[in-house]
């Protein structure tokens, strides 16, 4: 495709002439001849010192931003927001992307809304797809993901490999990240929706209200006026929500105990399902949820609505409800101790996730609920109180172990949420951690590894392992008998 072709209409200025494009990359190391190379200015580089490189390669143009210095001898495209502009560029250069694409953001709970939207899809007879942090899933792939939301290149490669593998709904995780560098800039959204606002990724936003405004970009930048926007009414948050979403233009429906498409009128909650009682369209449904944990009645009900306001029928989304797997590592059951304890492991690695998770388990024990979980290194420091103190309130038996250290010392990293957890035992090895917790698990109790769900290796300094907490919980029972 021409320069000329991929940018025509686009706020972006040409200098020095046309080129054929053969390939995208926002990463000089992957260029290669005809690419056209997006010198993106980042946190931790300016891509601007990568284009003699990129150019050697066989960059056959540059993208950069307005005050870029380059001096090179291929066509320069400038933008104000070359993010913006390589994402925009990447959605034509590799052409049709599934028909109907929504998007969900908020602190905790994407993954699972993406699951299960894509889920009550199918359950549908719609080919669909989910993508997001534990990678893409249809009915043809199962491919295990790094980013929640991809590189905008890579994501309109993607989202155009789906589209010919005859996928006509993708649910997918807007992060915060995401958002803000544009890497969904050039996907046309037919819905959004937006779960809750807890505390997460302090060390990438100035603050709470610049997180929120991130988030935020989903409705007032890149919903289409006019289109669905899906908000969980029952967070701290959700007011703002709706009035941003309704602010930008867009059709607002809630779901939850409040909700206006779909209200929460009774829960019951037994060990491994709920059962619900849903009022819409002026009916009451009657709805059993085959997952624990009320958050993931708000999940499933967000991803209702979402299928809802692209097109399923009411009953039709509310009945798939009742086949919803959990996506892996979210409360999900990964064995039960000899003595009779449910063993889960879950996902929780930020405050108001341990809480919730902690406190969707308790209805359900009647003896000890036992955590063992730990904070991730090179992440927000401040968390880590905050959830030693969680832990301590809601458990009866708090085990701080190591998550992903990378390149901090774990041992200080467990002494910060030590610090805050009074009674709490330290046992490092994690591998170890979840030995001693399966091993006090007796009948009544309920026994939470948290923090690392679907994760497959442990980074410790430069050095990922091969560590699974499904794997381990196993092992640890199975040492048990
Ligand atoms: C902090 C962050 O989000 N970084 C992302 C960002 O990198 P950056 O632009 O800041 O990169 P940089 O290192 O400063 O380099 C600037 C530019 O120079 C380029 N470069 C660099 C070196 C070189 O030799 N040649 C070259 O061209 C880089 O490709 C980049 O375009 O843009 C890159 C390209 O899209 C991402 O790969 C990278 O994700 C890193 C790997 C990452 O770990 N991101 C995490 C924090 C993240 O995005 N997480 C969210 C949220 C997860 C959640 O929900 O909790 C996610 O969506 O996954
Ligand atoms: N609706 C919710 N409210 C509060 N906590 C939740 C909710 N849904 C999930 N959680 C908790 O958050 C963890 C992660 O859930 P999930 O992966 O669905 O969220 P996410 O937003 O994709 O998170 P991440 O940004 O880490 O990928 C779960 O394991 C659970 O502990
Ligand atoms: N996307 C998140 C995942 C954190 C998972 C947790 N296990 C940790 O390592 O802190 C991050 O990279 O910050
Ligand atoms: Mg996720």
């Amino acid at each position: 495709m021409r320069l000329s072709e991929l940018c025509q209409g686009l706020a972006v200025r040409a200098d020095g002439g046309d080129a054929e494009v053969a390939d995208l990359a926002t990463d000089s190391r992957k260029v290669g001849p005809g690419t056209l190379f997006a010198a993106l200015s980042g946190t931790k580089a300016d891509g601007a010192r990568f284009a003699a490189d990129a150019i050697s390669r066989g960059a056959s143009a540059i993208l950069a931003g307005e005050d870029a210095e380059l001096d090179v001898a291929v066509p320069v495209l400038r933008s104000a927001d070359p993010r913006r502009a390589i994402a925009q560029i990447a959605a034509r250069f590799f052409g049709p992307q599934p028909e109907t694409i929504v998007a969900v953001t908020g602190t905790s709970g994407k993954t699972s809304i993406a699951a299960f939207t894509r889920q009550i899809w199918a359950g549908n007879g719609l080919e669909s797809a989910s993508i997001g942090t534990t990678g893409v899933a249809s009915s043809k792939r199962n491919d295990y993901g790094t980013l929640t939301t991809p590189d905008p290149v890579d994501l309109a490669r993607l989202l155009s490999e789906l589209k010919a593998e005859g996928v006509t709904h993708a649910a997918m995780e807007a992060s915060s990240h995401g958002l803000v560098q544009r890497r969904l800039d050039g996907v046309s959204l037919a819905a959004a929706a937006f779960i809750n606002l807890g505390r997460d990724h302090m060390d990438y936003h100035v603050d709470v209200e610049d997180y929120f405004a991130a988030k935020m970009r989903l409705f007032d930048t890149l919903l289409p006026k006019g289109a669905p926007a899906v908000i969980f009414g029952d967070d701290a948050w959700s007011a703002r929500a709706v009035e941003v979403a309704t602010r930008a233009g867009a059709l607002v429906h809630t779901v939850g105990r409040t909700g206006s498409l779909l209200r929460l009128k009774r829960l019951e909650h037994e060990r491994h399902r709920q059962i619900a009682e849903i009022e819409a369209e002026g009916h009451i449904y009657r709805i059993v949820l085959p997952l624990a944990g009320e958050f993931q009645m708000s999940n499933a009900l967000v991803a209702a609505g979402l299928a809802i306001a692209t097109g399923t029928p009411v009953e039709a989304a509310l009945v798939a409800t009742e086949h919803l797997k959990g996506a892996s590592g979210r409360l999900e059951l990964a064995g039960t101790t000899r003595a009779g304890a449910p063993v889960f492991v879950d996902y929780a690695h930020k405050p108001e996730a341990l809480e919730n998770v902690l406190a969707s388990v308790r209805p359900f024990t009647t003896g000890r609920v036992v955590v063992v979980f730990g904070c991730g290194g090179d992440r927000d420091r401040l968390k880590r109180p905050i959830m030693g103190e969680i832990a301590t309130r809601l458990a009866d038996v708090v085990i701080v172990t190591d998550d992903n250290p990378r390149s901090e010392e774990p041992a200080s990293i467990r002494a910060a949420i030590l610090d805050a957890a009074p009674g709490a035992r330290e046992i490092g090895d994690r591998r170890e951690a979840i030995r001693a917790a399966v091993s006090l698990g007796e009948a009544g109790d309920t026994i939470v590894v948290a923090g690392k769900g679907h994760e497959i290796g442990q980074t410790i300094g430069t050095e990922t392992l091969h560590f699974s907490d499904h794997e381990e919980v196993r092992e640890a029972i199975a040492r048990e008998a």
